[in-house]
């Protein structure tokens, strides 16, 4: 019989209540997710659903009211956004918000560079990982390593978000958060962009969750897809499953 396979993540019964006054609103509801190495999965659900409620709770920018988040075997349920860093990495919907504006692409990708690492590196050490920032920039073929002196503030929406995505995978995360991070780019950069986030997953064997509105995406990419509706998985579907899905089963997902 194969060894069971031991899960990197695990949400336990998490459970997240807000309570305000007299209302008392369940908006991450008993959720219980195993995720696996090199699971690439896709989180689809309405507006509402719980799906970056979900990020939060495993990223821990939220605090949970019952049930466990687990990295590893080791309980981080009660463990700061700041010491999961160096497990989890996201990349948001905004372009803003993964880069910080004034700081250069080389100095923005030297401090993504050091995610868990204790040493420091002098920003004027810079120059010397500048190749490598830049082998790394052509990757992405859309021009970057031409602006690794250039504040990230200058870049365009696509420019920046292929650059959150590099800074979140150059040091490879045990998670890789996906938070709708191709829909704020017109429809070829978000195309661009999901290619070059597929050929990084590949490539790292990462792990990793993409909330998308796209059905189309979410039927093209990953191997497994859960469906959130009012803070529950409702769907857990391996890739099989999913590749019997047609698009018109993913509108009654919406319904
Ligand atoms: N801190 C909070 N306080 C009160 N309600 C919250 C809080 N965070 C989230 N919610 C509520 O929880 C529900 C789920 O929100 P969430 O942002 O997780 O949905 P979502 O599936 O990501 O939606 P969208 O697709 O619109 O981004 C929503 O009704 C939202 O208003």
């Amino acid at each position: 019989m194969p060894a069971e396979k031991t899960p990197i993540i695990s949400l336990k019964n998490a459970t997240k209540i807000i309570e305000n006054g007299d209302e008392r609103k369940v908006i991450l509801d008993n959720v219980t997710l195993d995720i696996y190495e090199q699971d690439f999965i896709t989180v689809l659900g309405g507006n509402g659903a719980g799906k970056s409620t979900l990020f939060n709770a495993i990223s821990g920018t939220l605090t949970l009211s019952s049930g466990q988040v687990i990295i590893n075997g080791q309980d981080v349920t009660r463990k700061s956004p700041e010491k999961r860093a160096k497990d989890i990495s996201r990349v948001f919907q905004d372009p803003k918000m993964g880069t910080a504006p004034r700081m250069t692409v080389a100095e923005n990708l030297a401090i993504a560079a050091l995610r868990g690492k204790k040493r420091n590196l002098k920003l004027r050490n810079i120059a010397a990982y500048k190749k490598e920032f830049s082998e790394i920039a052509e990757q992405i073929g859309n021009g970057l390593e031409k602006h690794l002196d250039t504040p990230t503030g200058n870049l365009s929406g696509g420019q920046r978000q292929a650059l959150s995505l590099l800074m979140a995978t150059i040091v490879a995360p045990e998670l890789l958060l996906l938070d709708e991070h191709t829909a704020a780019l017109d429809p070829k950069t978000s195309v661009a962009l999901m290619n070059l986030t597929e050929s990084l997953v590949i490539r790292q064997n990462l792990t990793a969750l993409m909330i998308t509105h796209r059905m189309e995406d979410a039927l093209k990419y990953g191997n497994r897809l859960i469906v959130m509706k009012d803070g529950k998985i409702v769907q857990d579907l391996a890739a099989d499953e999913k590749s019997q899905l047609k698009l018109e089963d993913f509108y009654r997902i919406f319904d």
